[in-house]
């Protein structure tokens, strides 16, 4: 369903990878590994469309991400690696805020239970600025919880959790996966996932 032909990336003057592909098809879930710097954002923003690669081509379901525009957004979840979540809002706020920019329907009671399968039942209304930052990756990953396209793009999605919510979040991904969705994702640190497969491209 996804895959990757060729794909070369320069930035400033250094090539970061050139030659590269892979293949992803429903259910499995890419790792992304390299050294700080070795182009594991920049391989993610081309994946959603954000970096046009030097050379090579990205398709989803067959086709080219770039003639595929709207379609594909709306079959794409990404999470990047900072929260983009408002801190003058309240985590309920955040969370109905970024599912209508994402045009998805998310009811208050699910957005509470949401916050609340993230642990942050009784900070629901609390300005996000007064969090901790692994609350604040939490009302982040809260967005997770009911959502249901196929593909997410996650940037770095365990930095700053505990020891519960990164098991909560793999329980999250790989429920996805069960589900027939798939997952790109970068991490530095390799989290047990259930998947049916694995798979690990490693830039160097
Ligand atoms: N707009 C830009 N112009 C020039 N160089 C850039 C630009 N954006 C990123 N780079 C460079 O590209 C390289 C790869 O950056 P990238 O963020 O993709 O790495 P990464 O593998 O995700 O690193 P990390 O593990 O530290 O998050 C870095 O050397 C970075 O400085």
């Amino acid at each position: 369903m996804l895959e990757a032909d060729n794909l070369e990336c320069v930035r400033g003057e250094r090539r970061l990878f050139a030659g590269l592909g892979f293949k992803l098809d429903a259910g499995e879930l890419l790792y992304l590994q390299g050294r700080n710097g070795a182009g594991k954002t920049s391989l993610l923003r081309m994946i959603i469309g954000l970096l046009p690669p030097e050379a090579g081509e990205i398709r989803w379901k067959g086709q080219s991400i770039r003639s595929s525009g709207e379609d594909f957004r709306a079959d794409l979840c990404y999470l990047g690696h900072l929260n983009a979540i408002k801190e003058e809002l309240t985590p309920l706020e955040n969370l109905l805020a970024a599912a209508h920019l994402a045009d998805e329907t998310l009811s208050e009671d699910d957005a509470l239970d949401a916050l609340e399968q993230v642990g942050l039942a009784g900070r629901e209304d609390l300005a996000c600025k007064y969090l901790s930052q692994g609350q604040k990756r939490r009302v982040a990953l809260a967005r997770l919880v009911k959502e249901r396209r196929p593909l997410w793009v996650l940037d770095e999605p365990f930095v700053a959790l505990d020891v519960a919510a990164v098991d909560w979040l793999a329980g999250i991904i790989s429920g996805h996966l069960q589900r027939g969705g798939l997952a790109v994702m970068t991490t530095h640190q390799l989290v047990g996932i259930a998947a049916g497969t694995v798979r690990e491209l490693k830039l160097s």
